[in-house]
């Protein structure tokens, strides 16, 4: 395990202190590959009320989560221990939803306010995200607004998701990854975890030398709730020529004794499918965004064959 610097950076004022914010997102997007955001406009009771919203899903029985099954096209809906691994060969040990505005949602009978609030949270998401793509477009040359037309997630064709996450509690987890090494395929993902709940390791895309940064050094990003842990997938890093490098993470289980539960929620912006993405150095050929996906899946899941961050 390595001491990393992951930077918190402040969203406070952001009109007027944007060029500044640009400084610091770039920097921290260049060097040190993951950064948090602070003062980012979601209370810690939202964060908290939207964690309180996806635990009651989650405790609900297997059939009513069933109700909004997992979708192998969409990649939307309840999936349960079926993300399978290529960096580990083994099933993920968790449980998640996957959600898009328009996709099934499970009922509010089952779960009070679930599709209103969770709706409201998605909004806020996409407003910090159009904040911090804004700067990064700006960095790399692009029209200040490139990225917020790119992943319009008012558009029919958006990708965009957000992805309620349970690791559950389990007397034989020592030792198990709960979610293997990986890098996110969409744009940016902004992370939520709990105070407590424990297990994030990172490891940015600049220092790791093997294709899943397996034998690389991971080091723990401890949970809290409120600040954003911000990531770039794989998508921004084809957009921005390479110039940022997309971060490895994975989710390990405590090592000695019974590991307590996990939840955390992840929002992926991952553009629109018809979108044609391309690089201000042209160094890839352009290509829609839809077309890179399909690569990309394919490449990252072979035979499974099926849209995962
Ligand atoms: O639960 C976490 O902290 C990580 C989740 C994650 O990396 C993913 O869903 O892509
Ligand atoms: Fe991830």
């Amino acid at each position: 395990m390595a001491e990393r610097l992951v930077p918190a950076i402040s969203l406070k004022d952001f009109d007027k202190r944007k060029d500044y914010i640009t400084q610091q997102l770039i920097e921290a997007a260049e060097h040190t590959g993951f950064f948090t955001l602070v003062d980012h406009g979601i209370s810690k009771e939202d964060v908290e009320a939207q964690f309180a919203i996806s635990k009651a899903f989650f405790d609900l029985p297997a059939e009513l989560k069933a109700k909004t099954p997992h979708d192998n096209i969409s990649n939307n809906g309840w999936e349960y221990k079926a993300q399978l691994r290529p960096s580990t060969g083994t099933y993920d040990q968790k449980e998640s939803l996957w959600l898009q505005r328009k996709s099934h949602w499970p009922s509010d009978k089952d779960v009070p306010h679930f599709r209103q609030s969770t709706t409201e949270f998605m909004s806020k998401c996409a407003e910090i995200s159009d904040q911090v793509l804004s700067c990064f477009a700006i960095a790399l040359g692009f029209e200040e607004d490139y990225f917020k037309i790119a992943n319009d997630p008012s558009q029919p064709d958006c990708l965009t998701q957000l992805r309620l996450i349970h690791y559950p509690a389990s007397e034989d987890a020592v030792g198990t990854w709960r979610a293997g090494s990986h890098t996110d395929i969409g744009c940016l993902t902004l992370l939520f975890q709990r105070d407590g709940e424990d297990g994030l390791e990172i490891c940015p895309g600049r220092e790791s030398h093997t294709s899943f940064a397996i034998g690389d050094t991971f080091t723990p990003l401890p949970a809290e709730t409120g600040p954003i842990v911000v990531n770039i997938g794989d998508m921004l890093m084809a957009w921005s020529d390479d110039r940022l490098k997309s971060n490895f993470h994975r989710v390990r289980a405590k090592d000695v004794g019974k590991p307590s539960s996990r939840y955390s929620i992840a929002y992926f912006n991952q553009g629109r499918r018809d979108f044609v993405l391309q690089g201000p150095l042209k160094k890839y050929p352009p290509m829609t965004v839809g077309e890179w996906f399909a690569q990309s899946v394919a490449r990252n899941f072979g035979s499974q064959a099926k849209v995962a961050a």
